[in-house]
């Protein structure tokens, strides 16, 4: 049965990027919970083509929520198109890159153009951009989520302190928006960041074969990974 993500999980629940659909089928049969289309070749918010997205809805969309990222345009004018382009694909949630600088009427339109999918990503490089969630939700966003630009080794809780990051879950909770947390994160790292209560904890490099995101996944890293995301909902009902 598809997990449901929203409107509070009784835990964060588990995002994991794929590159493809033989991945995709992996992490469904392991036990994840939000199935999330990305090219880890390029970047920290690399587009797939559409038609490998497709091809991952096609495999698991029937068992499990999907997302994929639209990528990090640099043009305004190139926003609503990227969004709208992913969002035909069918899969259940959009990922953009957003900045500080983009008109309210730039963010209104790409939320339309993924018909309230969309889910905001910001780097935890540029600091903690609080403000901007009231905007995001205002535009017709429907989620927010902190990620770290750069994947060279510097992981989330090396630019945002755990106060931080509390902060901006709650407050993404004050707008009526759904967030998630990522940023070459680890299976100790889950019930930590759990306690903040977040929508969602995306992975990737740290479920990949020696840590490494441009590797396969590691079925066995990802086993651990839902492992640790059940143990939290067995906590929170005991
Ligand atoms: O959306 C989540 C990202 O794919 C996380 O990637 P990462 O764990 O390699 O930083």
């Amino acid at each position: 049965m598809r997990p449901d993500l929203e409107p509070k999980p009784i835990r964060p629940r588990l995002l994991v990027s794929v590159r493809d659909a033989d991945e995709a089928a992996l992490a469904c049969a392991s036990g994840a919970d939000l199935v999330d289309a990305k090219d880890p070749e390029n970047g920290a918010l690399g587009a797939l083509p559409v038609e490998i997205v497709r091809g991952i809805v096609a495999r698991v969309g029937a068992r499990v929520a999907t997302s994929a990222v639209a990528g990090e345009p640099d043009e305004e004018a190139s926003l609503a198109g990227c969004v709208a382009a992913m969002a035909d694909t069918g899969v259940d949630y959009v990922k953009v890159a957003v900045w500080p600088g983009q008109s309210d009427a730039a963010l209104q339109a790409a939320a339309e153009a993924a018909s309230g999918r969309l889910i905001g990503v910001l780097f935890a490089e540029d600091g903690l951009a609080l403000d901007a969630l009231a905007r995001l939700s205002a535009a017709g966003f429907r989620g927010a989520m902190i990620d770290t630009r750069g994947k060279t080794g510097r992981r989330l809780g090396d630019w945002l302190a755990s106060d931080h990051l509390a902060a901006f879950v709650a407050t993404c909770r004050t707008h009526g928006l759904l967030s998630g947390l990522a940023g070459s994160l680890s299976v100790d790292d889950v019930s930590t960041l759990a306690a903040h209560e977040p929508g969602y904890l995306g992975f990737r490099g740290g479920l990949c074969r020696d840590g490494d995101r441009r590797n396969a996944l590691d079925p066995v890293r990802v086993s651990a990974a839902v492992e640790a995301f059940r143990a939290l909902g067995r906590r929170d009902a005991a």
